[in-house]
């Protein structure tokens, strides 16, 4: 540790329990996080996680139980506010930033009063200079946060905590929008702030992160705290067994030698803008056949995103066009494309498709509810929506009580899990799936998979857009490298290796790749 260190405060949670109505989100945990430690806290999807550490950031309060920070105990009034003033930060999945701001408003403008009629921008500017300088973040404070990239944002988020005094930093999934090598850096990043004094609470569902950076890991099943153990004495089958309470199924793998008789999904000079009319997927061709899985590898904002909007119809085409199963589909809705067989896994699974409001039965059937067997001749079927909810909530592991829970009380993780479902409930000709894992707990991750893959068994085409090049790996038959919109590469996936991957997502073409060998 330096001499000018950061002293975090010592933090115990003793006795914690927090129901929401029947749910039993937190069963008298204890939790204790020593200064200048960094502790991974791991369980499935709904396991108490972020429950925990919104108690700690103030966000909820507890049932019962006791929190100290430091020498103080904390009392009634403990909201984040109290939370930063005592030196906590939290990082959560989904940043709460002000887009049309800039850098520098969104670092200052949380800390400001009414009372500061003439803020001090200068001031303000030099301090967070030294930050960036100090702790070697890459972001301009003049820029706009709309014009930043995810990890750009996310060093936002910490910039704006360790300005407000943060020395204890609590991270939710922050690898989970990140590519490999911004996750490296954000890693790296967290064991430097631990040489400096802070402490971290890493919230993970990839193992290898928290093996790789803690110093402790604390495993929560259904509520429970299970166990915290030292990292160094432990591995991650011994981690996965803890979290949870039923045999694993093995990982899926995927052997068949696809040979495609038919086109499902062909791109033919597809370009398309972005908000701003620039093109950001540029003339590209390419086919999906029937059982084919076909991954799309690439550093994110590299044209997925708009390409998979495209395909769905969300977005418009510049030039080119789209057949499925051989029909140009332009000028088809989201619905007709939907109906004519395109399902849509989308990236942003909070913001697409679902309605907080309603339960979980409903948000299932809301694209077919008018259809059978939800509805037969006008009139709803009840049973048959009921019994499709508890079908899915079984298949998918789904954390709750029942069907009729609205969709908002589920955590992050088992949201996702009921729009997925939902995807594969439909037989559709072609999946676009985007990031289909992401917040995924692995057995929930290992579940999807398997689906992808049965999916293409009978048939369907699947487009799979993922950030973790190990499941393009095990799941593709091809991958296509897409870099500022044009495609690098368009290779078999035993024709490719990582080294080569990661080569053409900087923009190195297949030809430059071969005149180097
Ligand atoms: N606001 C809420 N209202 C009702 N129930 C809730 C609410 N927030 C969480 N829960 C429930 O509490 C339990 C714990 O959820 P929590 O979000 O803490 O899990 P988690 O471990 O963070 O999961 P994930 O990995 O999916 O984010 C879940 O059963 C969830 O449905």
């Amino acid at each position: 540790m330096t001499d000018d260190a950061i002293l975090a405060p010592e933090i115990l949670m003793e006795d914690i329990a927090k129901n929401f109505g029947n749910v039993h989100a937190l069963q008298n945990v204890s939790f204790h996080l020593s200064p200048g430690e960094i502790r991974a806290l791991v369980g499935e999807n709904g396991a108490g996680k972020s429950t925990l550490m919104n108690i700690l950031y103030g966000m909820y309060s507890q049932d019962s139980g006791v929190i100290t920070i430091g020498e103080e105990k904390i009392q009634d009034r403990w909201c984040p506010n109290a939370a930063i003033a005592k030196g906590i930060g939290m990082i959560h999945q989904h940043f709460s930033l002000i887009y049309s701001h800039t850098v520098l408003e969104n670092i200052v403008m949380p800390t400001l009063k009414w009372s500061d009629f003439k803020p001090d921008w200068k001031k303000y500017e030099e301090k967070i200079e030294g930050l960036l300088s100090e702790y070697h973040f890459d972001v301009r404070l003049k820029d706009r946060v709309e014009n930043l990239s995810i990890g750009e944002r996310q060093q936002v988020e910490i910039l704006k905590a360790l300005y407000q005094g943060a020395k204890v930093l609590i991270l939710d999934e922050p690898t989970g929008v990140l590519t490999p090598q911004q996750a490296e850096a954000l890693l790296g990043f967290l064991v430097d702030l631990r040489s400096k004094g802070f402490s971290v609470v890493l919230v993970t569902h990839k193992l290898n992160e928290a093996m790789q950076i803690s110093d402790k890991i604390t495993v929560l099943r259904g509520g429970k705290h299970i166990s915290t153990v030292q990292t160094d004495s432990t591995t991650i089958p011994e981690i996965a067994r803890m979290m949870v309470d039923r045999q694993m199924s093995a990982p899926v793998q995927r052997c068949q030698d696809v040979k495609c008789s038919k086109n499902v999904l062909e791109l033919k000079n597809v370009s398309v803008e972005n908000e701003n009319k620039k093109i950001v997927v540029d003339n590209i061709s390419f086919t999906i056949g029937q059982g084919e899985i076909v991954g799309i590898a690439g550093v994110a904002g590299n044209g997925q995103v708009e390409m998979a909007e495209a395909l769905v119809g969300l977005r418009d085409l510049k030039e080119g066009s789209i057949l499925l199963d051989g029909a140009d589909i332009k000028g088809w809705s989201v619905e007709k494309r939907r109906s004519e067989g395109i399902g849509y896994i989308p990236e942003d699974r909070h913001e697409n498709g679902m309605i907080g409001e309603m339960s979980i039965a409903e948000n299932l059937i809301l694209d077919c509810m008018k259809r059978e067997p939800f509805s037969k001749k006008g009139v709803i079927q009840h049973k048959n929506i009921k019994d499709n909810a508890e079908k899915a909530i079984v298949d998918f592991n789904v954390k709750t009580e029942n069907g009729s829970t609205p969709i908002k009380n589920l955590s992050g993780g088992n949201q996702q899990k009921v729009i997925l479902a939902r995807t594969l409930m439909e037989t559709p000709k072609v999946i676009v799936a985007c990031q289909p894992t992401r917040g995924l707990d692995f057995s929930a991750t290992e579940y999807l998979r398997k689906k992808l893959v049965e999916s293409a068994e009978k048939n369907v085409g699947v487009l799979l857009i993922s950030s973790d090049l190990d499941e393009l790996f095990e799941l593709s038959d091809r991958i296509i490298v897409l870099y500022r919109g044009k495609i690098m590469g368009n290779v078999r996936r035993d024709e490719v290796d990582l080294q080569k991957l990661g080569l053409m997502m900087t923009g190195c073409g297949e030809d430059k790749i071969s005149e180097n060998k």
